[in-house]
């Protein structure tokens, strides 16, 4: 296995000399001569090691490889240094780089320095299959129903699988309906990760919350000036899932222009930024879901009936929990299982009459609801059966929240951890695994954040 090379440096002669060297030794080598560009290219290719010198005008090397190490854990960082002081070495190594080499450039160093990435890279993904493989044969008698991260033991949910099975291989447009909360986002994500396009980007833009021209402006990226407060260009997120999938969830929102823009984009492989005329390529698959029959609305004129033959190329429709009673308590002992591990609890147990509550609810809110009702409960349960699930018969969630009485069990660490990855996963997931949107919102520095993801084995590959 040859690793991805990017070397950050401002001199060119450098950089000419590095991919010369290293594309000789059979490494893949990206070039950047400043540090934000560095950081750009890492956001779009596959890296595993980043050699970035430390003096560059504008953004410092010491900068970059801090943002690298916080943003990219898994990125092996080597700094190239004009001078060895125990200074400089120190503080290299406290930014959290791998290693260090030094100016004028030795070869036989850097190949050395590099075998010793390879080597390291190795033996962790070696023993991460190893993991796995431990991992798949513990697993218990329910874990055998899923596919990807979707479980489901009822002939509906296992039809489902086949499809994302047949579909996922191929590079048609995917229309997924299912009412709320029924796994229509991780159904786009097992196809992504099943299909060709895995190792590549896979971005999601709820088409329901933004407003007609701010849903365009984050779609297909604008111009300087395209309109007030546009100070520079920016990206859309077609150009950021290039070689990628991009999900868009409740597309029966998009406006007019926006169902013409997709459709254009879907006919000619190509769009324009908002304010712009240049026309850029996309290689972006589409996958669209609606809560909604899109036909009827087709037939109401409030979508395009071409975009909807364009979109519905295949279409997968997820059955609401009510009518898969069989994955009711499969679902709920999954999640069970896994709190039990989180919070380092023995594994709870579910009483006759609170099975019955559960498969008797009509779950307007689906699996979200399923798992959200399962939280509450372990929180509330002292001891290891739930005798009773924490159900709301009319579903208005956040109101009723603050009637529910505080119990004392489990202790109040167990209860601050669950709280904080519940609100770490909501966060990761909401900003698609982006650690510094997270870091500024949830006010966490990105050394705790980092510490918290450990602790409570969230990998923001897996939000992405
Ligand atoms: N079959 C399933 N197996 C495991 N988890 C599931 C399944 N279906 C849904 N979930 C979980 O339920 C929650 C909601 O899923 P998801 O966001 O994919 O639903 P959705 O249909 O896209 O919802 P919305 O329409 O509200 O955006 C997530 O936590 C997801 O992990």
């Amino acid at each position: 296995m040859k690793l991805s090379v990017l070397v950050i440096d401002d001199e060119q002669t450098v950089l000419r000399t590095f991919r010369l060297r290293l594309s000789e030794w059979g490494y893949e080598v990206f070039l950047a001569s400043d540090g934000p560009s560095g950081l750009e290219i890492l956001s779009k290719a596959n890296i595993q090691v980043v050699l970035s010198d430390l003096r560059m005008p504008g953004m410092s090397g010491q900068e970059v490889i801090k943002r690298i190490v916080t943003d990219y854990p898994n990125v092996k960082v080597v700094a190239i240094t004009g001078y060895a002081t125990v200074e400089t070495t120190v503080e290299v190594m406290k930014s959290g780089a791998y290693d260090f080499i030094v100016k004028p450039l030795n070869f036989e160093q850097v190949r050395m320095t590099l075998n010793r990435v390879e080597e390291q890279t190795r033996l962790q993904e070696e023993n991460l299959t190893l993991i796995n493989r431990v991992q798949a044969l513990s697993q218990d008698a329910s874990e055998r129903y899923r596919y990807d991260n979707l479980i489901g033991k009822s002939k509906r949910m296992k039809a489902v699988f086949s499809q994302i099975e047949t579909v996922a291989p191929l590079e048609t447009t995917v229309l997924i309906y299912g009412e709320t909360g029924t796994g229509k986002e991780l159904t786009a994500r097992a196809i992504h990760h099943n299909s060709k396009r895995k190792s590549g980007p896979m971005v999601t833009v709820d088409c329901g919350t933004l407003s007609e021209t701010l849903l365009e402006a984050e779609l297909f990226g604008f111009e300087k000036g395209a309109f007030t407060g546009a100070q520079a260009r920016k990206q859309g997120l077609f150009e950021q899932a290039h070689g990628g999938t991009i999900f868009l969830d409740e597309v029966s929102n998009a406006s007019q222009m926006v169902q013409q823009k997709l459709l254009r984009l879907i006919q000619e492989k190509s769009f324009q930024r908002v304010g712009g005329r240049e026309s850029i390529k996309s290689d972006t698959r589409i996958i669209a879901a609606s809560n909604k029959p899109l036909l009827d609305l087709v037939r109401n004129n409030q979508f395009r009936q071409d975009l909807y033959y364009r979109l519905n190329v295949v279409n997968i429709v997820l059955p609401p929990l009510r009518q898969r009673g069989e994955d009711i308590l499969l679902l709920a002992r999954y999640m069970l299982n896994h709190h039990a591990k989180v919070l380092d609890r023995k594994p709870i147990k579910i009483s006759p009459s609170a099975c019955r509550q559960l498969e008797t609810h009509s779950w307007p809110g689906n699996v979200r609801e399923l798992f959200y009702v399962i939280e509450r409960s372990i929180i509330m349960t002292p001891g290891d059966t739930i005798e009773q699930f924490f159900l709301d018969d009319n579903i208005n969630i956040a109101e009723s929240d603050h009637e529910k009485p505080v119990s004392l069990t489990p202790s109040l660490p167990e209860q601050v951890a669950m709280l904080e990855r519940t609100y770490l996963e909501t966060a990761l997931r909401r900003y698609h695994g982006r650690i510094l949107s997270v870091v500024k919102r949830s006010g966490l520095n990105p050394r705790t954040l980092n510490r918290k993801m450990k602790r409570y084995n969230l990998n923001k590959g897996d939000f992405k």
